[in-house]
């Protein structure tokens, strides 16, 4: 492609060269070590190195044009300086790609949780009323149909354009985070609807304050295609706020939630069968297929967007009861003569808070949490999730979930200082965390529920005594080996 052809839209602070403009480009990369020959260099600065320090790198291998955002004057191919790199990354990327994002229905889905749930509930209603349906998130990347692995929950901007450019589905669901957001990573794509699933407090170690964190999700709706739609679920007291903005902005906005001035209003739900009335026009039944009130939202989320979408709302009904359930979300497993295991990926005090409550919810005699806090991630909301599991679980168990460098050692100490001051007395650490699962498992009977919260579908980073990879593999070990042995002893 001519480089005159892929800086459409691009903004740049310097002169380009007349012959630069006659250029042929291969590709592009913000990674020296993914340049060929004829390839665009984007230079980002980001947060542990900084691209400009490898365009050397880049030239050795064979980019044929560099763009950053410091100034340099003597360098042997043409340099085009950008106020923000990672902005002009995502213009090149919608470029090079032909603008993938327009040629397919697209949804974005943001808010602390339930993202990766919504995506997936989304997913089944559309592929059952005939779409075929990629994802973009949290779990993995699903494009016609094959699983490829996903670092990020929201692909960075060269990836996400490239990902869209090869899928061959109708409909594209995307998972935005907020530092997906804040780091430009949907530049140039553009969506027909956007929903927003609630906002906790979450990466206020990135954000810093709830308002900037708010801010971050909110920039979701500028990437909206001019006839598109937002889906908001208004009972999320910061959902109703963003509503009212985008109204005044004069977006078309859909409001689910209980109060009569929704769209969507949230009629009932039964718990015993799952099944909430929500009124459109008229009412209608549906079934939430997973476990717990926050389900209900999601799966309520999933059914509006499904029907902005297209989709017959007799069809989008009649699809969810089919819903076979997401790896690692409220996943549960029996244990013979033993317990209800839970295995979910909370790791907001509110995320607990509705684990808990749906065990409760479901008639739990005795709740036992286990869970652990990641190292090098939010630690403000540590306290809050340990106060919460000390108060609505009958015991917890604290472990250690991902130490993402942090050591073992200052974790531990992490976890006395935080039980000491937060704990209620109601817990004990257990390091090993496949131990620490083995004695909640060992320690309850039929009836009881334990709850393990904070890894889900992922993979250990450590090793533990069991040397087991997962959640789920170390529950079902302790499932195949129990035989009904040992279970039962009193809390
Ligand atoms: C802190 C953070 O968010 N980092 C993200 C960011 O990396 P970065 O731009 O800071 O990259 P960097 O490593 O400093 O490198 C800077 C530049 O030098 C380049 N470089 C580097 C080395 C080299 O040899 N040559 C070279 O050119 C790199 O390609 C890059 O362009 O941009 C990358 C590309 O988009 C992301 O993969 C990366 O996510 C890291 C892995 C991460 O863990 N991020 C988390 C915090 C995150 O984004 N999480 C959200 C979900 C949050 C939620 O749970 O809701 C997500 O969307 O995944
Ligand atoms: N609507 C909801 N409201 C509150 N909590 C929820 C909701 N949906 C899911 N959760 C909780 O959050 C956890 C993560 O859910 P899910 O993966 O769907 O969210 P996510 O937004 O994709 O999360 P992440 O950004 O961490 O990938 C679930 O295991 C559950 O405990």
């Amino acid at each position: 492609m001519r480089l005159t052809h892929l800086l459409n839209g691009l903004e740049i602070q310097n002169e380009l060269q007349k012959e630069a403009e006659r250029l042929t480009i291969e590709g592009l990369a913000d990674n020296s070590a993914h340049i060929s020959d004829n390839y665009i260099f984007v230079a980002i600065k980001g947060h542990r190195s900084d691209g400009h320090d490898y365009i050397q790198d880049a030239l050795n291998k064979g980019a044929c044009v560099v763009i950053g955002e410091q100034e340099f004057s003597n360098l042997p191919v043409p340099y085009l300086q950008v106020e923000n790199s990672r902005k002009a990354l995502g213009i090149l990327a919608r470029n090079f790609y032909k603008n993938p994002s327009h040629k397919k229905q697209m949804i974005g889905i943001t808010g602390t949780n339930g993202k990766t749930t919504t995506s997936y509930l989304l997913r089944h209603i559309l592929e059952y009323a005939g779409y075929s349906c990629a994802v973009f998130g949290t779990i993995q990347n699903i494009i016609n149909g094959e699983s490829r692995k996903s670092t990020n929950t929201t692909p960075n901007s060269l990836d996400l354009h490239r990902m869209l450019a090869e899928s061959k589905d109708d409909i594209a669901i995307v998972e935005v985070s907020s530092h997906g957001l804040s780091q430009w990573r949907l530049e140039g794509v553009l969506f027909d609807l956007c929903l927003f699933t609630n906002l906790h407090p979450e990466h206020l170690d990135y954000h810093h304050t709830m308002d900037r964190y708010f801010e971050a999700k909110m920039s979701l709706f500028d990437h909206m295609k001019i006839h598109g739609n937002a889906i908001i679920n208004t009972d999320n007291g910061w959902g109703s706020k963003l509503a009212t903005i985008l109204k005044q902005r004069e977006k078309n906005v859909y409001t689910t939630g209980k109060t009569d001035n929704n769209d969507l209003k949230i009629m009932e739900y039964d718990m015993e069968t799952s099944t909430v009335i929500v009124k459109e026009f008229a009412e209608t039944s549906i079934i939430s297929p997973i476990a717990g009130v926050h389900n209900v939202y999601n799966t309520i989320s999933a059914y509006a967007a499904a029907l902005l979408a297209g989709v017959k709302k007799e069809v989008a009904a009649a699809s969810l009861p089919h819903f076979k359930g997401i790896d690692g979300r409220f996943e549960t497993i029996s244990i013979p003569e033993g317990p209800t295991v839970v295995i979910d990926y909370a790791h907001t005090a509110d995320a607990i808070e509705n684990c808990l409550k749906t065990a409760r919810q479901y008639s739990a005699n005795r709740v036992l949490h286990v869970f652990g806090f990641r190292g090098n991630r939010d630690i403000s909301k540590r306290g809050q999730m340990l106060q919460i599991s000390a108060s609505l679980s009958d015991q917890y168990i604290l472990t250690l979930d991902d130490l993402n460098k942090v050591s073992y050692r200052d974790m531990i100490g992490t976890l006395k200082e935080l039980q000491e001051e937060f704990g209620q007395q109601n817990g004990r650490i257990i390091a090993d965390r496949t131990l620490a699962i083995k004695q909640a498992i060992k320690k309850c009977c039929s009836g009881d529920w334990v709850i393990i919260t904070g890894k889900g579908h992922e993979r250990y980073q450590q090793s533990y005594d069991m040397h087991t990879a997962s959640d789920k593999e170390t529950v079902c070990q302790i499932r195949d080996q129990s035989g009904g042995e040992n279970l039962g002893i009193a809390f």
